[in-house]
């Protein structure tokens, strides 16, 4: 059995109810392998069991009180996965589903993609089972506090730097830099995606969603395809789904699709920057539901069906496909879909959309493939620039994050196509970026001895 199956065999073995994080893991340990012949030294210090391993993990308690008075209990997480080549970094997620085994699989991912970015970032993640839906802005702010109450003794501006992720946008960030400060008595860069006022960085809203755009188009030019006037699928509502569209439409793209947690649109004359704008304002400040877009434009609207559900069932043609919802949201069936409905190229704005079913009809049919741990790596890359703007006490315009962010987009994809080729696996972006994000950590941690 070689090494990479090892770790796989003993992660399921350790933790077998965690389901995402063997998904996760077994997806980087396959494509690593061709790292253990070029570098006997991993294998002599045990990196890749080490990388499985989370630093710590913290687990607690998120006890809270109503709008009825009644006090709710939530469970909190932090998982600070690896910090050889800077602070723990990655986003928090409220919602539901949260649980060890998420956290995990993104706490993972992130080790890999905040390498890719060449900022100084590990990789971390957390959350909690909280749900959003529904809680007005006191009872958000409560538990806010009540989990910024535990949190705070964990992170720092040099040890650990929390931001959004699904559930936690401007609102929450605000309530838990509000609550950690008061606490705290100290105004500092421990956390990103603040708003531009107290320490945020310009561009980090839009970051991974125009990341994700500008990944793409580094793609396609790689078979001298252009992205203008191409019909482009997005999933999601939230942030990166938002400013991937508005992203694509000043390329010169048409966005299609655009879904939430309940139901899908297909909207055959564009998601406009008119309808963009009414999609920001329904989900940033109405949270409403997004079939209340049928009601106001021209579209179709599928109940209980996602983006991919839709194209594959109704046959809808698509050039490109940016998938910004959740894990797992494509599955095998809607992978053949996209395929057999033209599909060219897939950039991941989510994190682990594509089961790896999926995964393997989009390259076994030579689609251009770019896994999230890539593709949406500006939302982090941009969050390091806020940092570095905190620690140095200035602010960048603009155009001077957007340029930067756009550099560094074009250093991933670069660094992909590299390390694929270097190890055997031209234009495999999976294999690349797993490869290229991990020897900088791996050669970091070789060099820090057995710690
Ligand atoms: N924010 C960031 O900077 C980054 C985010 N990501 C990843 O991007 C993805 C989206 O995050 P973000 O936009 O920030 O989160 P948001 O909470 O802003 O939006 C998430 C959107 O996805 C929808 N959604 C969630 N679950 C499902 C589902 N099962 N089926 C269909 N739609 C669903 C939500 O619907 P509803 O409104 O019904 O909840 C919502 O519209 C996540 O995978 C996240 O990890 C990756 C890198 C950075
Ligand atoms: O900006 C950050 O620190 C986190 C972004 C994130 O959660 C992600 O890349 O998945």
């Amino acid at each position: 059995m070689s090494v990479t199956n090892d770790v796989v065999a003993r992660v399921r073995q350790m933790d077998p109810d965690q389901k995402e994080f063997h998904q996760a893991v077994e997806e980087v340990m396959e494509t690593l392998e061709p790292t253990v012949d070029r570098h006997p030294e991993f294998v002599k210090m045990k990196i890749y069991e080490r990388l499985v391993e989370p630093e710590r993990t913290v687990i607690f308690r998120v006890p809270w009180v109503d709008d009825r008075n009644e006090v709710q209990v939530n469970r909190g997480f932090r998982v600070q996965f690896n910090n050889a080549i800077g602070p723990f970094k990655g986003g928090l997620r409220f919602h539901p589903s949260v649980n060890l085994s998420i956290i995990k699989f993104l706490g993972f991912e992130q080790i890999l993609k905040n390498s890719l970015t060449t900022l100084a970032m590990g990789g971390g993640k957390g959350g909690s089972d909280f749900d959003p839906k529904g809680k007005s802005d006191g009872e958000v702010m409560r538990f806010c506090q009540s989990f910024m109450r535990e949190l705070f003794r964990h992170i720092g501006p040099e040890t650990d730097v929390p931001a959004g992720d699904i559930g936690v946008g401007g609102r929450e960030i605000g309530y838990l830099y509000g609550y950690y400060k008061k606490i705290r008595n100290d105004h500092t860069g421990v956390l990103t995606g603040k708003g531009i006022e107290y320490g945020g960085s310009l561009i980090r809203p839009e970051a991974t969603g125009y990341g994700t755009v500008y990944f793409a188009t580094e793609m396609l030019a790689t078979r001298g395809i252009d992205l203008k006037g191409k019909r482009v699928a997005i999933s999601g509502a939230g942030n990166v789904a938002q400013f991937a569209i508005e992203k694509v439409n000043q390329m010169g793209g048409t966005v299609i699709s655009v879904c939430d947690s309940t139901s899908t649109i297909i909207d055959e004359q564009g998601i406009d920057p008119e309808k963009c704008r009414y999609i920001m304002e329904l989900k940033n400040i109405r949270r409403g539901r997004i079939s209340e877009y049928a009601d106001t434009y021209k579209a179709a609207c599928f109940e209980g069906d996602n983006v991919w559900d839709v194209i594959r069932k109704e046959g809808i043609k698509v050039d490109v496909a940016l998938p910004c919802a959740t894990q797992n949201e494509i599955d095998e069936g809607h992978a053949q879909g996209l395929v057999n409905n033209g599909c060219i190229c897939v950039a991941e704005g989510a994190n682990m959309p594509s089961s790896p079913e999926a995964i393997r009809v989009f390259q076994a049919n030579n689609l251009l493939y770019g896994p999230g741990k890539a593709s949406n790596a500006g939302g982090v890359a941009t969050s390091g620039l806020e940092m570095s703007q905190n620690s140095s006490k200035l602010s960048w315009s603009r155009d001077e994050v957007d340029g930067k962010l756009l550099n560094i987009m074009k250093g991933i994809h670069k660094s992909c196509l590299d390390a694929a080729e270097a190890y055997g696996k031209k234009g495999d972006y999976v294999t690349g970026a797993n490869i290229a994000g991990f020897v900088k950590v791996a050669k970091t941690m070789v060099a820090y001895g057995v710690v």
